[in-house]
């Protein structure tokens, strides 16, 4: 059974102060929450910080992105090598970072290597605009945008993957995809990587959901069997909020464990 995985992607908000008390909050909620995995992803200044308010917990940290390179002369930049002893995971590929960013496919993979490189577990971002989607394209760019960031991995490697499935058009629009749409594309990627890696790899695989998740829809995506959870953006820092998501994804993965 794979365990759901929620995870909070706080974008550039939040103050120190803010930030404390969101993961505070969470934390007294939904911090034991033992059939699905937690997953803060703060602003990179609060990464250490939290980390240490939630030695104990069972929620875990991510970074919002980070270099293609371990260290070296690139101002600005934050590596994954620098996060690793904080975090778990690091998404690479959001959308907002490849559309304002100019962060391309080849970008996206060699930051996704260095995610892996140093230990950590990539969260792949994937996902079509409304134009593409508009034109029928949907699964030509989310097959383009995995294969460029994961044909030549290992199959060690890719187990280590989470894909996060997030139509442009959904996120942060309060718009979100239809659970039947986002199970459609879940399927697509999962047998993507069936045909390449095997249905031991595949089946193993997280696939995530994000655009306008909240908790009035949350059940919705997490009751499609090809998604293992989401990728929230604006509702995570909403503790009531968030924490109802956490809850959805617990009760789903109890009721399966139930045989239910
Ligand atoms: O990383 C999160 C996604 O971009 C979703 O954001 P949203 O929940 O605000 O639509």
């Amino acid at each position: 059974m794979r365990r759901p995985l929620i995870a909070g992607n706080w974008k550039m908000h939040t103050t120190y102060e803010q930030a404390l008390e969101l993961a505070r909050a969470i934390q007294a909620r939904c911090g034991m929450a033992e059939y699905a995995e937690v997953v803060l992803i703060p602003p990179f200044p609060w990464i250490v910080p939290l980390s240490r308010q939630l030695n104990g917990s069972s929620i875990s940290l991510g970074a919002q992105t980070c270099s293609a390179f371990d260290e070296g002369a690139y101002t600005g930049e934050v590596s994954a090598k620098m996060v690793a002893p904080f975090c778990r995971y690091v998404i690479v590929g959001h959308s907002e970072r490849r559309r304002l960013f100019g962060e391309t496919d080849a970008v996206v993979a060699a930051k996704l290597r260095a995610v892996l490189r140093n230990g950590l577990q990539p969260i792949l971002c994937v996902g079509e605009t409304l134009e593409e989607r508009e034109s029928g394209a949907t699964r030509d760019i989310v097959e383009r945008q995995i294969a460029a960031a994961c044909s030549d991995l290992e199959s060690g490697q890719v187990a280590r993957l989470v894909i996060a499935y997030e139509p442009v058009w959904a996120i942060g629009t309060g718009r979100p995809a239809t659970s039947a749409d986002a199970e459609l594309v879940a399927s697509w990627i999962r047998a993507w990587f069936r045909e390449r890696f095997g249905s031991g790899i595949s089946e193993g695989l997280r696939i995530l959901y994000g655009g306008s998740v909240t908790a009035a829809n949350a059940a919705d995506f997490l009751a499609v069997g090809d998604i293992d959870g989401a990728l929230v953006g604006g509702a995570s820092l909403d503790a009531r909020e968030f924490c109802s998501i956490v809850e959805a994804a617990v009760e789903r993965a109890q009721r399966i464990a139930e045989g239910g």
